[in-house]
């Protein structure tokens, strides 16, 4: 498959027109940063989490996003609820795993959503790719502690066991269904430096998958964006503060002529 800079801003301008409702069942942390970078891409977020609702939401929305970031019981229920809800339905699910392979309660959630919810996509930091492929990896945190490149043969394996399109971030980013395996080489160091970054890739995604239905080309589309925006960003900013802010307007902003100028095939 090909991915090109046509490509990428075709998929960029059905989100914008069609503004595809992505449900986010997500942490406190980012939340805010999610909607608003969602809404900057030009989908239209929403965030629901109480069991006796998500179901409902899951019926009028394009896609759903679960991240487990901050994990409490009731959430999990409403997690759980919604995946099995949005699969029935056959609408993408985007599962972030985040800080998976750091506690055994985290391991324990993240394998009952494989499982029970079967998302469409996966997409974490390589240790928490390694962790969910049951690699060997010491996890500290929500912080990568690996190169992406050495998630690549457990990304395959995860997506062949679960059917799932499993996307590793990082420096370059690795896109698989298993069998194929495409990248994107934008970005900057700095995006590691702002909390939920990862988080926003998931969502963006979400957006992507709510109007993309060829998958691998979905995931690798929002990578790609989110890349592009987060290196044109960086070169504006000082620091983490006003990347945040310049990576908002990018993304707001960015045109065709934006992607031809950075996008690294
Ligand atoms: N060193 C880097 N160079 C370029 N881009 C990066 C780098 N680190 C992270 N990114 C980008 O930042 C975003 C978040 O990725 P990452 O930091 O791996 O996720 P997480 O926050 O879940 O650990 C992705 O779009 C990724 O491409
Ligand atoms: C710091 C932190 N702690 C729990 S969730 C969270 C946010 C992680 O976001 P990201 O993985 O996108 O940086
Ligand atoms: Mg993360």
């Amino acid at each position: 498959m090909m991915i090109t800079v046509k490509t990428i801003s075709t998929d960029l301008k059905s989100v914008r027109e069609k503004s595809p409702l992505v449900h986010n069942i997500t942490n406190f942390v980012v939340m805010n940063n999610t909607a608003n970078a969602l809404l900057a891409v030009g989908a239209s977020p929403v965030m629901a989490h109480a069991v006796e609702e998500v179901t409902d939401m899951v019926n009028i929305a394009s896609s759903l996003v679960i991240n487990m970031g901050t994990l409490n019981p009731q959430w999990v229920d409403g997690m759980i609820a919604a995946g099995k809800a949005a699969t029935k339905k056959g609408i993408p699910v985007v599962f972030d795993p985040v800080g998976v392979g750091a506690t055994p309660y985290r391991n324990e959630v993240a394998a009952r959503i494989v499982n029970e919810c079967k998302p469409t996509f996966i997409r974490g930091n390589a240790s928490e790719i390694m962790a969910l492929a049951k690699e060997n990896i010491v996890t500290k945190g929500v912080d990568s502690s690996a190169s992406s490149n050495s998630a690549i043969e457990g990304a395959k394996r995860l997506a062949t066991e679960t059917g799932a399109i499993v996307v590793i971030s990082g420096p370059e980013d690795f896109i698989t269904d298993g069998k194929e395996v495409l990248s994107t080489k934008n970005g900057s160091t700095m995006m590691a430096k702002v909390t939920g970054m990862g988080c926003t890739a998931t969502a963006v995604l979400g957006a992507f998958a709510g109007v993309n239905a060829n998958r691998l080309e979905a995931a690798t589309h929002a990578m790609a964006v989110m890349s592009i925006a987060g290196e044109i960003a960086a070169a504006k900013s000082a620091g983490p503060g006003t990347l945040q802010l310049h990576f908002l307007d990018t993304l707001y902003n960015l045109s065709e002529a934006d992607i031809e100028k950075t996008f690294k095939a």
